[in-house]
């Protein structure tokens, strides 16, 4: 049974609000991921795809890429709908964009990939249902966000992900996968992280002011990140996320360190930008300069 802790946004000022979680310290993630070898090549640092983008949201799929492309992702590919390919390249012409109109156009890109992003902007039509089911027959790496959740949510059954996959519920999110009320999952988070890593067998990030990371299994502690701030309450700011912890995840850290790492590093470059420039107006696309700034410590 999961031990009951104060883990609510009230405590998160209160040095002892956390006994028994790992808080999420830069100075022990920073050494996880090596400095590169004098002969490094991109071959070194994964083939990540990102997948999503429905009609409206051709701008998750970017912000996902972007961020990984910032967090050292070796290449990055994007199956997306055809619509938002041109303005896709005329942001990052750094990503390789696909037009996937058609779910059967996905298997050559994923036999290519070695790590996945499923979700930003994904949707809740045929097409995206075609995609997930795609995904989840394959054991790589990924990282399920967004709307891949609501369509693991509306399974018949809850379905075992595995430790190579991470998933990154906002609370709303959570309580769709947990069958419950979001009031639930905010009433106990700590209880609701350890349920999704449990009942998905998997990494569990629980978004949200104090973001909380279980599993995969019981390996580490459950860790809580004590940074952030309300300013990143805006449009996009998981599906940055998502990317980062997809960077991450293709650079061959485990699925427990990329989501604690990951979570650390975008809310300390959200405190960042923060600092700079106010929180008010916050872009999630503001954050990425300083993610990367973050990564780059101390290596
Ligand atoms: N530029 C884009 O293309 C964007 C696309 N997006 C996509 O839009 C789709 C829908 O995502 P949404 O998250 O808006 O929809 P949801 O219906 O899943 O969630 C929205 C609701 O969740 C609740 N919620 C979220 N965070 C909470 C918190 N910390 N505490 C309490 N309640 C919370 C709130 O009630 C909120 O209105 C996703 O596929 C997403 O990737 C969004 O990420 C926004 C930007
Ligand atoms: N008040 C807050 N304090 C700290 N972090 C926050 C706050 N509001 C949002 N965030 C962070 O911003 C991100 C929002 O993600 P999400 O709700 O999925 O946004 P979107 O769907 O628009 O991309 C999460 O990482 C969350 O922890």
């Amino acid at each position: 049974m999961p031990m009951r802790l104060d883990s609510s946004p009230s405590s998160l000022d209160n040095d002892n609000a956390v006994p028994g979680l790992e808080r999420l310290d830069l100075s022990v993630y920073q050494q996880r991921l090596p400095a590169r070898p004098r002969d490094a090549h991109k071959g070194m640092f994964g083939h990540l795809l990102v997948i999503g983008g429905n009609q409206g949201m051709g701008g998750a799929v970017m912000l996902a890429a972007e961020a990984a492309l910032r967090c050292g992702a070796g290449k990055v590919s994007v199956a997306t709908l055809s619509e938002h390919i041109a303005s896709l390249l005329a942001r990052c012409p750094e990503v390789m964009a696909h037009g996937v109109d058609d779910p059967a156009q996905l298997p050559p890109l994923l036999s290519q990939a070695s790590t996945v992003v499923l979700g930003p902007g994904l949707g809740r039509d045929a097409w995206a249902e075609q995609m997930l089911i795609q995904v989840l027959e394959r054991e790589v790496p990924r990282i399920l966000d967004a709307d891949a959740l609501n369509g693991i949510a509306s399974m018949s059954r809850p379905i075992r992900l595995g430790c190579q996959t991470v998933i990154t519920p906002h609370p709303a999110e959570a309580a769709r996968l947990l069958a419950c009320r979001t009031a639930d999952i905010q009433a106990d988070r700590l209880t609701a992280a350890e349920q999704l890593a449990e009942r998905f067998a998997c990494a569990a990030v629980l978004k949200g002011v104090g973001s909380l990371v279980a599993g995969p299994g019981d390996l580490q502690r459950p860790g809580i990140c004590m940074h952030g701030n309300p300013g990143m309450a805006s449009a996009g700011m998981g599906d940055v996320l998502s990317g980062v912890v997809g960077a991450l995840l293709a650079q061959h850290l485990d699925a427990g360190t990329a989501a604690r790492y990951a979570v650390l590093l975008h809310a300390l470059a959200g405190d960042r930008v923060a600092e700079q420039d106010g929180q008010l107006g916050m872009l999630a696309s503001d954050l990425i300069s300083s993610i990367r700034y973050y990564l780059n410590r101390n290596i």
